[in-house]
């Protein structure tokens, strides 16, 4: 794509250069360019691909991790996953990952936000940011058959967007049995959800929304939703497949000023200048990368790669976090339909629900990723014993430096039993998560049967992992260690989540659609204690797509890369919007807190320029 100016090509200059077509990237921009006195670029790796049905059907999500629409990046060995490297998956696309997300719509907790806060955020709390929650999206309820079989009588007006970009619906139909039946039995569990997840203080289990258009039962995403709107506006110009290099920075007497960006522009190096900002936003590896390769980092790291240092800040970089992610799949009984055949590409299942998806919008290839989902603390924690056990392994792993900074607010969360350190979740299709390095995506040895699998993600790990440059050069791909479970304390609490798995599938009605002594999808998918639970996780366990962190919103004296008005310290107009400046990752799913973050992005940088709200 290539919005905007009549010859196509680039001009000299603009206002605002946003870096990354991304998610947040085209929030910004669309919101900049309400005020059409302001020229806006936006600068995409990626090609547009917002008329690919891979982007557009909400259930063909799991093609395009691995395609050319993911830029294909790796972790380093992860030593406490037996050495795997794990793949990390990140859109390169315009939309960025939200073009390549399994579309799940889950806000955070109010308690991470309000922590956000207390960790030197002045004027960032739950408070502040929940109004661009309901700004980014709209809410639309299903017909009253369907909200009473997914249980919705617990959605808020109040609290839900009514009017925002973002088209969120629910996926589960009333035809579908297993969805109910999830429904059901956290209420069988007395752990039935206790109010909408989007007032930031919900637990439990529930059918969650999809950022799905109803309408057309299409992707709702950063293209479909901010950009298409305002694609023609003569003060936007998008372009696609263009590389940015490297930002031109210059010290002044009164800081570091963002000059404009150097590109790869149909194969030619240019210069683009920005009159008042450059706006990052490439995302959890990439805004990093475009600092450090630009002289922004630690400098002794820069100096060993040649790269004169501009600010040196030995934050960037750091603090990355994510979720891990497993489950188990179960056989279910004959005669229930799930996703499989589709999963396996049969020829057949695939045009019969292409036929129904085309014909009446219906059917398997309407529904995203999940439907079901639930918060929750470790079960056994509000007992007597297990307040114990808890306060035994807090003591054990007490931490020492780098992540003390942390640790109270990630302990305070955990022992709050209305908080949880646990989501779980159920898809209705067998998941392959052996995923060894060389394996294509979810789609890869799928074995025949019908299945439904339980999955489980711990919400708040104490690890922090890093991303930075490998070299110089700005096309080598960065080195990302996620250091998952490096901290003990990691492994003791999602081991337990992932034995509730267990407890979950013997619970009815749930148990009653699995088939006894059924299929499971490995050898080793029979958790009977806790060492076993810590031996598959460590085994099976993948990346979530939750990363965060990296060029996070502190103090710099505590690691911070960007301050509270998202400026990176020591410059005057180089922002970072992305989710690199989550100083903690939520609870949940990120996108919802990306695009809010970033609306309010865009509130704070016209307000700094007076520009029209
Ligand atoms: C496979 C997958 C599944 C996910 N599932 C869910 C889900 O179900 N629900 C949920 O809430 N969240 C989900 N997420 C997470 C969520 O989508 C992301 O956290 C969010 O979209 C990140 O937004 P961002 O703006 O930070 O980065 P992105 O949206 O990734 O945007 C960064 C953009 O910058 C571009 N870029 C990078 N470097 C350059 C450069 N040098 N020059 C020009 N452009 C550049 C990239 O191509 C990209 O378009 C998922 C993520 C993935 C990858």
């Amino acid at each position: 794509m290539d919005t905007s100016t009549p010859s196509h090509s680039l001009s000299s200059e603009y206002d605002f250069i946003v870096i990354g077509g991304g998610t947040a990237g085209l929030v910004v921009a669309a919101r900049l360019v309400e005020d059409p006195n302001v020229q806006v670029l936006v600068v995409e790796a990626g090609d547009d691909h917002s008329n690919d049905p891979r982007v557009t059907i909400p259930a063909m999500w799991p093609s395009l991790s691995g395609s050319e629409l993911d830029w294909k990046l790796v972790s380093t060995p992860q030593e406490n996953l037996k050495g795997r490297t794990l793949k990390l998956p990140q859109g390169r696309a315009l939309g960025g990952s939200s073009a390549i997300n399994s579309e799940v719509f889950i806000p955070p907790s109010a308690a991470t936000i309000d922590a956000w806060g207390k960790m030197g955020n002045s004027g960032w709390d739950w408070s502040t940011l929940a109004p661009y929650y309901r700004k980014s999206h709209t809410l639309i309820l299903p017909d009253k058959d369907t909200c009473k079989h997914l249980g919705l009588d617990w959605v808020d007006r109040q609290v839900q967007g009514s009017s925002g970009p973002i088209q969120v619906s629910f996926v589960g139909v009333v035809q579908d049995p297993l969805s109910n039946a999830w429904v059901d039995t956290f209420k069988t569990l007395g752990h039935n959800v206790t109010r909408d997840p989007f007032s930031g203080k919900a637990m439990g289990g529930y059918s969650n929304p999809s950022s799905v258009d109803p309408r057309s039962k299409s992707r709702s995403y950063a293209v479909s939703a901010y950009i298409v709107p305002v694609r023609k506006q003569s003060n936007l110009h998008v372009v696609t497949n263009t590389i940015v290099k490297r930002l031109v920075l210059e010290t002044t007497n009164t800081g570091v000023n963002a000059r404009g960006v150097d590109v790869i522009y149909q194969g030619k190096p240019i210069s683009v200048t920005a009159r008042k900002e450059v706006i990052l936003a490439a995302g959890v590896f990439q805004s990093p990368k475009l600092l450090e390769l630009s002289g922004i980092g630690d400098p002794g790291f820069l100096n060993s790669l040649g790269i004169p240092v501009v600010i040196g800040n030995s934050g960037v970089g750091e603090n990355l976090q994510d979720h891990l992610m497993t489950g188990i799949s179960f056989e279910v009984k004959d005669g229930i339909v799930t996703g499989d055949p589709l999963l396996r590409q049969e020829q057949a299942a695939i045009q019969a629900a292409m036929q129904m998806y085309t014909d009446h919008k219906a059917g398997p290839f309407c529904a995203g990723g999940i439907g079901s989902h639930a918060f929750m603390p470790v079960v056994d924690i509000p007992s007597e014993d297990g307040q114990k056990a808890q306060e035994f392994l807090f003591k054990k792993y007490h931490p020492k430096e780098p992540h003390q900074p942390f640790y109270s607010f990630i302990r305070s969360l955990l022992e709050d039993p209305n908080e949880g350190s646990g989501a779980l979740l159920m898809f209705l299709a067998q998941l392959n998560l052996h995923n060894d390095p060389d394996a294509k995506s979810y789609l890869q040895d799928l074995q025949v049967g019908n299945f439904l699998s339980l999955g489980a993600l711990q919400t708040h790990s104490f690890s922090r992992g890093s991303v930075h440059i490998a070299s110089a050069d700005a096309t080598d791909a960065p080195k990302i260690d996620s250091r998952y479970l490096f901290h003990p304390l990691d492994i003791e609490i999602y081991a337990r989540h992932l034995l509730f798995l267990e407890r979950l599938a013997q619970t009815q009605p749930l148990a009653s659609f699995l088939k006894p002594g059924g299929r499971r999808n490995h050898p080793t998918a029979h958790i009977k204690d806790l060492d076993e639970a810590k031996d598959y996780i460590r085994t099976t366990a993948i990346s979530a797509s939750h990363h965060s962190g990296t060029c996070a919103m502190m103090p710099r004296e505590k690691g911070g890369v960007v301050n509270e008005r998202l400026l990176v310290h020591g410059t005057m107009n180089l922002r970072v919007v992305d989710a690199s400046i989550m100083p903690l990752i939520p609870r949940g799913n990120l996108q919802t807190t990306v695009y809010a973050v970033a609306e309010r992005a865009a509130d704070i940088i016209k307000t700094d320029h007076h520009l029209r709200m």
